[in-house]
């Protein structure tokens, strides 16, 4: 009997020990460099693995690879798609556990949550294998018995770029409906997140898809950049922030490439009077602390209307400081590490310029030491919620990208809406009322490209997810996503004679 990998992965234990790259159907190490890189597990601040970053030569390998399984996998019906992906999906589900606490030891996100990342992305792969055999063009009727017909063909080999917040997700999210439209994919973690990535290339090929059909490179920015120039990439899905969005726009406007860009948020929830409040808290919570506020689509202006404030506060205040802190691999824990120390003291720069421009802290918003010894050397912090807050407060109209909460206060609708669209950003939006008009008519008005009414940051993955305005264009999940990984050919038929013009 082969002793269960989850048992043998315990927080301060886990170390690789294989290559990160995967090509051709395998893992291999890379060709060659462009530097090395770490990566931490967040929880013990151990370092987990030293890699190689791909250098160019290594990227183009991996683009060959995925090239040659297009030719492959291209060819399959949908029906013969759908049912490896399928297998994959099932795949996934019996190894749950075992990925979540990879995703758990790299991340540091608690592993109750890092299990319901999983399940959205086994689920991902399901809903797009059920989609892959009802793609399907138009038949039109010309004049004189002529017709046309539209083909939704794919676009060959894709790239996806992701952030480290949500690593197998990502990978998920991206390579599903990219394979089920019938493309092939090369795909780039972040540095800071290198290791789930392979355990999905590896229940790809153990599904049967064309060796090369999904290929792992690994590195920074200049990886990154060796994909989005290659000739041979014809799409890039980028997961992360908005300068490097930019960043990615410019590259692939060179090579006419389209995109695909997930990007930040400062992302508004607005709690009317009339709320139930105890599920309002509970989505302010929600909207706020989900993998240590690392979170794209975090409501973190919590506008309250006043009636309410004091009461919704302390409720808020109150169920913040129950949130346990500590080792993510403890089923009780539902607040784990910051990502890496840089990131940690970002996140507390933020909280301390909030003190300094008159925001009052409520709670947490200091660094949390575990009191278990091995746990010292994390990026704990406890979880803040600021007050006293205004609309020009760096805390306000900066995406954190941590565990703190900005409380403001409002009066009336129109004043809120105003103030909740004076952003850049528009990911996501969220409103808490018991009065059904006003919910639809506040989110019909909101700028953000994914809203959520009585809730937040659920992510069905038959809804479309992305976002409005600097937060991006082009969506994840959900049918639409077809369209943008599959391009449309039209196709004329002439039944007659040509009428020639000459
Ligand atoms: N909208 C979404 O779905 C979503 C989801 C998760 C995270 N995010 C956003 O991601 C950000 C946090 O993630 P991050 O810190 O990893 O973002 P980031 O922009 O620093 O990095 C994202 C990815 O881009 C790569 N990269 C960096 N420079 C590059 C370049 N010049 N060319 C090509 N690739 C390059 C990185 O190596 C990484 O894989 C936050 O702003 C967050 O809101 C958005
Ligand atoms: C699953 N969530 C919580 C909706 C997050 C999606 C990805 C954002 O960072």
């Amino acid at each position: 009997l082969q002793p269960s990998p989850v048992a043998a992965m315990s927080t301060g234990t886990f170390v690789v020990s294989q290559p990160l790259n995967y090509r051709g159907g395998a893992r291999v190490e890379p060709a060659d460099a462009s530097g090395t890189e770490k990566a931490f597990e967040p929880a013990t601040g151990r370092v987990i693995a030293t890699f190689t970053c791909s250098g160019e030569k290594e990227v183009n390998l991996a683009v060959q690879n995925a090239k040659a399984a297009f030719k492959i996998w291209s060819q399959k019906s949908g029906m013969e798609r759908c049912r490896i992906l399928l297998e994959a999906a099932r795949i996934i589900r019996e190894r749950e556990d075992e990925i979540a606490t990879v995703e758990c030891i790299n991340n540091g996100k608690s592993i109750f949550e890092a299990r319901l990342d999983i399940d959205t992305s086994w689920q991902c792969l399901e809903y797009y294998a059920g989609l892959a055999a009802s793609m399907a063009g138009e038949h039109i009727q010309l004049p004189g018995g002529s017709f046309g017909y539209t083909r939704r063909e794919p676009l060959g080999v894709c790239v996806g770029i992701g952030a480290w917040n949500y690593p197998f997700q990502i990978a998920s999210w991206k390579s599903a409906p990219a394979l089920a439209c019938g493309n092939a994919m090369v795909f780039k973690p972040s540095p800071f997140t290198p290791v789930s990535a392979l355990l999905l290339a590896e229940i790809y090929t153990e599904a049967g898809v064309p060796p090369g059909l999904f290929n792992v490179v690994q590195g920074g920015a200049a990886t990154g950049q060796f994909l989005c120039q290659h000739h041979d990439v014809a799409k890039v899905s980028f997961t992360g922030s908005v300068p490097t969005g930019m960043k990615i726009m410019e590259m692939s406007a060179k090579g006419i490439k389209p995109v695909t860009l997930e990007l930040g948020g400062k992302s508004p929830l607005i709690i009317f009077s009339d709320c139930d409040m105890n599920n309002a808290v509970k989505g302010a919570l929600m909207a706020n602390f989900l993998t240590q506020g690392q979170v794209c689509c975090n409501g973190t202006r919590v506008f309250v209307q006043k009636e309410i404030l004091d009461k919704f506060t302390e409720e808020v205040v109150k169920q913040t400081q129950r949130i346990k802190i500590g080792d993510p691999l403890l089923e009780d824990t539902r607040m784990g590490p910051l990502i890496n120390r840089p990131h940690l003291e970002r996140v507390l720069g933020f909280v301390k310029v909030a003190k300094e421009q008159g925001a009052k802290v409520l709670c947490g918003g200091d660094i949390y030491v575990p009191e278990d010894p091995k746990l010292k050397d994390g990026y704990y912090m406890r979880p803040c919620v600021l007050t006293n807050c205004r609309d020009d407060m760096t805390c306000v109209k900066e995406e954190i990208f941590g565990p703190v909460m900005s409380i403001l206060s409002f009066d009336t609708e129109a004043e809120v809406l105003e103030r909740a669209n004076d952003t850049t950003f528009g990911l996501a939006a969220g409103v808490f009322t018991r009065d059904i008009q006003r919910a639809h008519r506040v989110v019909a008005e909101l700028q953000a490209g994914t809203c959520f009414i009585n809730n937040y940051n659920v992510s069905p993955v038959e809804l479309p997810f992305g976002g409005y305005k600097k937060s991006g264009f082009g969506r994840e999940n959900g049918r639409v996503t077809i369209e943008y990984y599959s391009q449309l050919k039209t196709v004329c038929v002439e039944m007659g004679d040509v009428e020639s013009a000459f």
